[in-house]
């Protein structure tokens, strides 16, 4: 470390942002409540009859939990890790015909975003608790692969969200030399607190997805903005106030 870095460090002066650690659905992207779907035909092809009380409470847990690694999710749910691991790949397969059928679409600016944030000096990563092969899909599927520097799945990391893995993994990969230069956005509780406990100086919660203002605040975050759209501004503001 220079005598210059030290100095710095030493002072605990605001570092610049120079990662940004981007949700996937319900931040950059939008699939309509298919994941929720594709959870559904997952429960019901393994013995869960739809509509019954054991059906939405397993339902309940899954939408409480948007943004963990979805084999976590199942892992919870059904006690047989076999029968756990068997309705991931169903919903993988769901998941797939739905993205086929064209149901998964970028959010409108979420792209311009990321283009804006690589362009003024910052890495990108995108970060899913999606397994690596559905993640993988989307990406194909929009045009988006090399969009970011980076993107993690829950298994390149440990584990997924609410753990830092992916954020800390990303911290890593891309050599960064402090969590506080990192921004992390995102729709679900669990990306907050995920944020949080990285270490993260700028956890934003956007309202595109799957949880409120009130949530999103409740668990960590530091700005709610409308949507990913709202993003250049805001670290525009950031770097301005920290010049
Ligand atoms: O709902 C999920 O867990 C998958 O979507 P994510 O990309 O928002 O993590």
């Amino acid at each position: 470390m220079t005598g210059d870095a030290l100095t710095r460090d030493a002072s605990h002066t605001s570092n610049r942002l120079r990662l940004a650690v981007v949700d996937m659905v319900g931040t950059t992207i939008t699939d309509d409540g298919r994941t929720e779907r594709a959870m559904s035909r997952a429960l019901a092809e393994h013995g869960i009859e739809p509509g019954s009380s054991k059906f939405e409470s397993m339902l309940g847990y899954a939408r409480d939990t948007m943004g963990f690694s979805k084999m976590t999710v199942f892992s919870h749910l059904f006690d047989d890790a076999e029968v756990a691991a068997s309705a991931n790949k169903v919903f993988e397969k769901a998941y797939d015909e739905m993205i086929d059928d064209g149901g998964v679409r970028a959010i409108p600016g979420a792209e311009d975003a990321i283009l804006w944030m690589r362009e003024s000096g910052m890495q990108v990563c995108l970060a899913t608790g999606f397994g690596r092969h559905t993640q993988n899909m989307v990406l194909e599927s929009l045009g988006w692969m090399g969009l970011a520097d980076l993107s993690l799945c829950p298994a390149d990391a440990g584990r997924g969200r609410p753990y830092p893995d992916m954020i800390l993994t990303a911290v890593l990969a891309l050599d960064l030399d402090d969590v506080r230069e990192v921004a992390v956005v995102g729709d679900t509780s669990s990306d907050m607190l995920s944020g949080i406990r990285s270490g993260a100086s700028l956890i934003a919660g956007v309202l595109t997805g799957s949880h409120s203002e009130a949530t999103l605040r409740a668990a960590g975050a530091t700005v709610v903005v409308d949507s990913i759209k709202q993003l250049p501004l805001l670290v525009e503001k950031r770097e301005a106030r920290h010049l």
